[in-house]
């Protein structure tokens, strides 16, 4: 298991370390010692690892009873995940930032964060052996405060004493003196081997494959289990899945898009982004804080995923030569929010005089999708505000390019959402399918003789890829899909990406840094 933690949300920095010495905890925490620095580095990581499995010589009950703050943080937002069902990527910066980290400390807090929530699988199996009870039966405070202490120990370069000085310390100050002890020599026992080295334990005499990778990657079992079937079924190797494993525990890379006619990418490049490697005008930004960068807070340059470009760039780029209708082309976006893809159609379909309605049931996301649509004439795009299994029936063939970017498991945005793996149940496949076929039949509906339909999820499950298509088709005349690979390679940079042919698309985080998005491509041919 990868021990990056990872962030989106920029913290990072490059100023020189603004403390030294102390036992791990945060700069902003008094009583810290001058010598033996140990500093945290740009990514937020303690080094110096000096000394690293020397233990204090104090008692639990005699250490610092002050938490360090950027433990504080990454300890409120497991909490939140776990006690209030709270999204780790909204609940960390509020944090971050009610706990006034710097940008060091707020690196070394998000790598802990998503690290031990990532990690959850891994560490609690650990945790497991040193535990002299289910960990069922442990506060839930406590458990969370020993996941962050075993990611320090085992994924973070933070030397051994310092991790459990300081995770002593956070539990006596935010949970109480009692368990100070429990967490002291549990976390002494995870120190008996390094991360591979408890792997190597934990999974001696285990013979199913798939429970072997689920251990060693942190993921749940059917997750495994349907990557990899996802991996076979899109012609690939069922080998690949360690990698697409590792790939979910890694920190994605900001990936920026210009908006096409509103922005260049020049000042991000200068700024130290890279350009990207797959979708036109889009970069890689690794330095930090992205809302510095110019265009980021007008909303003409955008975070978003290479992925996403490239499937809404596919739809796009459709040659609708088969259309009967002369006037500028309509556009649909019937699952729009927050309106990412919906930003950068409506950019790309300027020159060509389209008019784009975005449709969002949830009032809140709605207004998300209109503020990407800001820098866009007002004139050129309506938000619509409902039910998209609606809008078929409401407004049959009238659409000629219509996206259903689909609610759906989010299984190939895993690297984002931290948490998600441990919160989503095989149960959800089968509450998302009636709404993904209603759907699609909808936007199926809605499109045009000649026009085209883009069916995209972020999750490569055949439950919500290949049998939502296949199902919607089957009972259907005067449809074909298209190739959906074709059409992506021919957006791309490179021209040749590799996410399969024939008449679906499959992206990879493992192969393409992307997240896993999936693309059908059908045109209305009646
Ligand atoms: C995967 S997200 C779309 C992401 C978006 N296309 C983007 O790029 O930012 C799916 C969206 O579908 C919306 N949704 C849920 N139920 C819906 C329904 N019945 N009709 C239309 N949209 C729905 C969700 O609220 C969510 O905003």
């Amino acid at each position: 298991m990868s021990g990056t933690g990872g962030t989106n949300s920029g913290s990072g920095g490059n100023g020189p370390s603004r403390r030294s010495g102390g036992t791990g905890g945060s700069g902003n925490q008094a009583g810290r010692g001058q010598g033996g620095a140990r500093r945290r580095n740009e990514q937020g990581r303690e080094r110096n690892r000096g000394g690293d499995r020397q233990f204090s010589s104090a008692a639990p009950s005699q250490r610092t009873r002050r938490a360090d703050p950027a433990r504080l943080v990454a300890f409120e937002v497991l909490r939140a995940v776990a006690a209030e069902d709270a999204y780790a990527n909204l609940v960390l910066p509020a944090s971050i930032r009610k706990h006034a980290l710097d940008r060091r400390d707020a690196g070394f807090a998000t790598e802990l964060t998503y690290g031990a929530l990532r990690g959850q699988g891994t560490y609690d199996a650990v945790l497991a052996r040193c535990v002299d009870r289910p960990l069922g039966q442990l506060d839930p405070a406590v458990l969370d405060a020993l996941r962050i202490g075993v990611h320090q120990l085992l994924a973070m370069r933070v030397p051994a004493h310092a991790a459990l000085d300081q995770t002593v310390g956070l539990v006596r100050a935010v949970i109480g003196a009692g368990p100070s002890s429990l967490v002291n020599a549990v976390l002494r026992k995870v120190t008996a081997h390094d991360l591979e080295g408890w792997i190597a334990e934990l999974v001696d005499g285990m013979t199913d494959a798939t429970a072997i990778a689920a251990l060693r990657h942190s993921h749940p079992e059917w997750i495994v289990r349907a990557l990899r079937q996802a991996l076979v079924a899109h012609g690939r190797d069922v080998a690949e899945i360690d990698a697409l494993l590792a790939a979910d525990n890694a920190a994605p890379v900001v990936h920026l898009v210009a908006l096409p006619g509103l922005a260049t990418l020049d000042d991000a490049l200068a700024e130290g982004a890279e350009p990207g490697r797959l979708a036109p005008g889009s970069a890689y930004y690794s330095g930090g804080d992205v809302s510095r960068l110019p265009g980021v807070s007008t909303g003409t340059i955008r975070v978003q995923d290479s992925g996403s470009q490239l499937v809404a760039r596919a739809l796009a780029a459709v040659d609708l030569g088969d259309r009967r209708s002369d006037g500028p082309e309509q556009w649909l976006d019937l699952c729009a929010g927050p309106g990412g893809k919906t930003a950068l159609l409506s950019a790309i379909g300027q020159d060509r005089g389209v008019h784009l309605t975005a449709n969002e049931p949830v009032p809140h996301r709605a207004q998300l999708v209109r503020q990407a649509l800001r820098p866009l004439p007002a004139d050129s795009w309506t938000v619509r505000v409902g039910d998209g299994r609606d809008v078929g029936r409401e407004q049959p063939e009238s659409y000629d390019r219509v996206l259903v970017d689909a609610p759906c498991t989010g299984l190939g945005a895993l690297r984002r959402r931290p948490e998600s793996r441990w919160r989503r149940q095989p149960s959800d496949l089968v509450s998302l399918a009636p709404l993904q076929r209603e759907l699609l039949a909808s936007a199926l509906d809605a499109v045009a003789p000649g026009g085209v339909v883009a069916y995209v999820t972020c999750s490569p499950h055949h439950a919500e890829t290949e049998a939502v298509v296949d199902d919607s088709l089957r009972r259907r005349t005067g449809f074909e899909r298209l190739d959906a690979g074709a059409a992506l390679d021919a957006v791309s940079v490179g021209g040749a990406l590799d996410a399969g042919h024939g008449s679906s698309a499959q992206l990879w985080p493992h192969v393409h840094g992307t997240d896993a998005m999936y693309l059908a491509l059908i045109r209305r041919t009646l």
